[in-house]
């Protein structure tokens, strides 16, 4: 798995620098390209195949969006930034006017989708809404290591977060995320999270979720998790 993690990257290091938002290349850009630049990176949807995906993602992504086809599930987009209503309305309830100021609103942007291709975190997510689940398929790159070789707790954690979300919708914030590390996962390997919401009481939200091997022998993880709806009438900050 690590060789093949070392193959994508030679292929990375031949795109560096000709992908968008490269610095090589918007240093020398006219501020106009740059920002055209900018605007395609924001909306840009990192949830699908990029040369850094190993055999086994690529595989798995395509099993799923056969899934797809009958609408019984669907891919999520996945951006650097959300600029949408939905995130205009987050913004405006639920964060303090500290957090507005335009300059840090513009550069802000969600860390797992900010690392070069196949360095960081390379993951798509696919929704059940009928069965309200959700599967993560997430390959952890070289620049999430912590034991050496092996995947970082915290970017397990992130991830698992993040997939525990997705089973959410609207304005959520994670309130408690338990986890249970069994076994450590390689670096550059694939896993698959399957989580779900077991149960719904007013705003909260109790989900669970697993994270195992493509070949689902290995079980990595166990997790649970408590998001609450985000209440209009109190501020976050
Ligand atoms: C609109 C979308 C925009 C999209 C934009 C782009 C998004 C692109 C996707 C990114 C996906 C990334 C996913 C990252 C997800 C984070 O990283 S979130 C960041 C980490 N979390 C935080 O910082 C949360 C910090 N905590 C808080 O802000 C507040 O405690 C909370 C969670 C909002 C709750 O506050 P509250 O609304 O005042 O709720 P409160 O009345 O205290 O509690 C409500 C109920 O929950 C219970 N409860 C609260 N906390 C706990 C707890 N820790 N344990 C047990 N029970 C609890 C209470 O006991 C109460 O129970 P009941 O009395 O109703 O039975």
């Amino acid at each position: 798995m690590l060789r093949s993690c070392t193959a994508g990257l030679r292929s990375i290091w031949a795109l560096r620098g000709r992908r968008e938002g490269a610095p090589r290349l918007s240093m020398d850009l006219q501020p106009a390209r740059r920002l055209f630049s900018t605007e395609k990176v924001i909306h840009k949807d990192w949830a699908l195949p990029n040369p850094s995906w190993s055999k086994d993602l690529k595989l798995l992504f395509d099993q799923f969006m056969k899934k797809c086809e009958d609408g019984s599930w669907e891919r999520l987009p996945s951006y650097k930034r959300r600029s949408t209503q939905e995130s205009e309305d987050f913004k405006t309830y639920f964060l303090g006017s500290a957090l507005q100021t335009q300059s840090l609103w513009k550069k802000a942007q969600l860390f797992t989708r900010g690392f070069e291709d196949g360095l960081g975190f390379e993951y798509v997510i696919f929704k059940n809404n009928d069965e309200k689940r959700t599967v993560c398929l997430f390959q952890g790159g070289p620049y999430l290591q912590g034991v050496p070789g092996l995947l970082h707790g915290g970017a397990m954690a992130t991830m698992i977060d993040i997939a525990l979300g997705s089973c959410t919708g609207g304005a959520v914030m994670t309130a408690n995320l338990n986890i249970n590390f069994k076994r450590p996962v390689p670096l550059c390997s694939v896993v698959v999270i399957n989580s779900q919401l077991d149960k719904l009481e007013g705003r909260k939200l109790f989900l669970s979720c697993n994270v195992r091997s493509v070949d689902e022998k290995t079980l990595y993880s166990e997790a649970t998790g408590l998001f609450i709806k985000l209440d209009p009438e109190k501020s976050s900050t």
